[in-house]
């Protein structure tokens, strides 16, 4: 390339220009520091507190207003400064890794603009570096060279795409550079696949590929599907798609607006560092477990008891609660509560003396007008029982006996219980204290008021669930499944109160093929105005509980929601000898065909009839570290236990398969896939997941002869 040289100088110069930056920030911000200091202990000496009459408290107040303005400035240019030289200080590692030579209609020269993690104006306000989220950055990411356009401000600017130019950079090292007319070069794209030493989800921001480009900036539709095989970048796309909607919704929404959904604790701890590295704070991150918990009054299964109960075929009661269409019947009950289905109330009681009886709460129901929907109705009980609560320890406060209560109070008796020590024994005192001590006296009643546990959920779904199946299933429910649990939320959310749910313009689930019709239909009403993306894999579907593509689509359509699909066939995790294992595993109907992008790599070693004393030298002979994956938590139970047992030490860890998902490792032992464990459709789907976790290496034993999913 005949004007490496002037790219050498130009990166030489950009990244002197970001180290005048940082040096100019870094004293702006001790000096400021400083200064803020100095602000805050001046304050107290320069305004004067004068509150002697109305005038003078209107100019302290004025002369407060100001101060306050003055230190908030000053804290926004600190903030402002202190991102500057966070996003100065990630150039710095990398200024940019891209170049696109534009010709604008009208103009003579063409123009070059160059494309990083974040952008750059230096003092004379040129633009140096663009973010790769701004508009004009998207061309970097374009199929090809020639016309092109973009979007700023509603307004379209057309321009010729000349020449796009890649780069590896180290700090102001110019490492490698590649001039491209295709879309994103493949030297570049391996270069980034081999740079993946680590052991958290890394950004894709230089080597994005023009399908997940796609995807990450769709801005047209507001609920996406995406279906891709395994390691096609279904995740690194909503980690991206995450940090543009940041960055092109900056000034209306926050990480705060943002929840992603999960498959598991470990995995939250995998991507964890994937948007702090871009810049940007990470959002909520829950599994739907953890989700669900964060609802008043709701008691769980364990994330393992869960994992476990999920790998059983499930009781008829189970699949009845996974169902799209008994959430959808207990949805219409929202419009209708058939005759034949009626509302229970439980009495509110204090050590077994009845304070409202079921009576009582029936005729308060029976007094709300019928017409209304079943959510104001239960919700105009609950005021009116607070309010007769309310009204009932008035009356109480006003008894004798009470106020002798009060009155024998010890002062620190009257801080616990009143919040404060009696300034007088005035009646009206002692009768205000009264009322207090009554109403802590009495918290749980309130609360009991508050949290509707006199309104019998619990019975409402059993007799649900036994008029929908005219009398076949009857729900005993013993321990809180997540099934349960979801439709017990569903029945809430709708027929008594709308559940407290943060204020999400963005919702993103991960591994949506292990979500339940049931658990999308909820998420659905929780968030009516919600933008949804699901990222899945149908061949990863390795649980009993799951859910299709066309299973989705159905629940969109009958919300009235439109839903774009994508499919994403090109992996990117594996080699290509392990790749052409996984995709060996796939049933031909699916007509998918996996192309992989890394070269052939290591042949995957097998084998079969081994007992698990051999197993250990195997172990020991692979590159550290490996990750061994087992098909359950008892075979890595009893694995780990074995090891210890024989004293052996290696560098890496036993997983099973659930908690492996998601993740991905560079050397893998699949543990005992013999034909015994792996013969059914959903071992097929959980062997394409294991394998499918294997970067460069992969060994796969048996103790017996091998599944016949293996064809070796
Ligand atoms: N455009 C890209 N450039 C560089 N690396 C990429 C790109 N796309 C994906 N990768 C890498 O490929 C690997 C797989 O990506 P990711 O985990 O996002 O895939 P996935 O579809 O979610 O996988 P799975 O469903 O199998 O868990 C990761 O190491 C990711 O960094």
């Amino acid at each position: 390339m005949n004007d490496l040289k002037a790219e050498k100088k130009h990166l030489a110069d950009t990244y002197q220009q970001l180290l005048t930056r940082k040096t100019v920030l870094s004293s702006f911000l001790t000096e400021d520091r400083k200064k803020d200091r100095l602000a805050m202990q001046s304050i107290g000496e320069e305004i004067r507190l004068n509150f002697d009459n109305f005038a003078d408290r209107l100019d302290t107040f004025a002369a407060i207003e100001s101060k306050n303005r003055e230190i908030d400035q000053m804290n926004a240019a600190l903030q402002s400064a202190e991102r500057e030289l966070a996003a100065i200080d990630r150039l710095l590692d990398s200024p940019y890794f891209g170049k696109i030579s534009l010709q604008f209609e009208d103009e003579e020269t063409i123009e070059d603009f160059y494309i990083g993690i974040n952008g750059f104006v230096n003092e004379n306000k040129e633009g140096l570096i663009y973010d790769w989220r701004s508009p004009i950055a998207e061309l970097f990411y374009a199929k090809r060279l020639g016309p092109v356009s973009y979007q700023v401000n509603n307004q379209k600017i057309s321009a010729a795409l000349e020449h796009r130019r890649q780069f590896i950079i180290e700090k102001d090292h110019l490492k490698q550079a590649f001039d491209t007319s295709v879309a994103i070069q493949d030297e570049v794209l391996l270069a980034a696949l081999e740079a993946n030493n680590s052991q958290k989800m890394q950004d894709i921001t230089a080597s994005i590929q023009h399908e997940q480009n796609v995807i990450i900036r769709d801005l047209a539709h507001k609920n996406l599907l995406v279906n891709g095989v395994a390691g096609s970048g279904k995740t690194s796309a909503v980690m991206q798609r995450i940090a543009f909607l940041l960055y092109h919704f900056r000034e209306e929404m926050t990480a705060e607006n943002v929840l992603i959904l999960s498959p598991n604790s470990r995995f939250i701890d995998y991507i964890s560092q994937v948007l702090p590295s871009l810049g940007e704070k990470n959002p909520l991150t829950l599994t739907m477990r953890q989700f669900c918990q964060t609802f008043p009054s709701v008691d769980l299964e364990s994330e393992e008891a869960y994992f476990d109960r999920i790998q059983q075929t499930p009781s008829e009661a189970i699949d009845l609660l996974r169902s799209a269409d008994f959430s959808r019947f207990l949805q219409s009950l929202s419009k209708q509560l058939p005759e034949e289905l009626v509302l229970h109330f439980k009495p509110i009681k204090r050590k077994n003396v009845v304070l409202f009886s079921e009576e009582t709460i029936e005729t308060f129901f029976q007094e709300t007008p019928k017409q209304a929907s079943l959510r104001d109705r239960i919700q105009a009980v609950k005021k009116k029982l607070a309010y007769a609560w309310e009204e009932r320890l008035q009356k109480n406060a006003l008894a004798a006996n009470v106020h002798d209560q009060v009155r024998s109070l010890t002062e620190d008796e009257q801080r616990s219980l009143l919040g404060t020590v009696l300034k007088d024994d005035s009646e009206k005192t002692i009768q205000k204290a009264a009322l207090r001590l009554l109403k802590k006296k009495y918290a749980t009643i309130s609360k009991q008021i508050n949290d509707l546990n006199w309104f019998d959920t619990k019975r409402l779904l059993a007799d649900s669930a036994d008029y929908f199946t005219h009398g076949q299933i009857t729900l005993t429910q013993t321990t809180a499944s997540l099934d349960y649990t979801v439709c017990l939320l569903l029945i809430r959310h709708l027929l008594a109160e709308k559940q407290p749910v943060p204020a999400l313009r963005y919702l993103f689930i991960d591994e949506v093929q292990d979500y339940t019709p049931a658990q999308i239909q909820f998420l659905l009403c929780l968030f009516p105005m919600t933008a949804f993306t699901l990222v899945g894999d149908q061949q990863q579907a390795i649980f009993t509980s799951a859910i299709t593509v066309s299973e989705i689509q159905t629940l969109f359509q009958q919300q009235a929601k439109s839903l774009e699909t994508y499919q994403l066939t090109t992996s990117y995790r594996s080699s290509g000898a392990i790749t052409r294992l996984f995709a060996q595993m796939l049933p031909k109907e699916t007509n998918l065909n996996i192309s992989a992008v890394r070269p052939e790599g290591k042949l995957p070693q097998f084998y079969a009839n081994l007992p698990d004393v051999s197993l250990v030298d195997i172990v020991k002979e692979l590159k550290q570290p490996v990750t061994i994956i087992t098909k359950d938590s008892r075979s890595s139970e009893e694995l780990k236990q074995f090891f210890d047992k024989q004293a052996v030490s290696f560098h890496g860890t036993v997983l099973p398969i659930h908690l492996a998902k998601g993740l991905e490792f560079k050397q893998v032992l699949l543990y005992d896939v013999s034909a015994e464990n792996y013969h059914t459709n959903q071992d097929r789907r959980i062997l394409y997941t294991a394998i499918s976790r294997a970067m460069e290496e992969l060994v796969v034993t048996s103790k017996g002869t091998f599944s016949p999913f293996l064809t070796i």
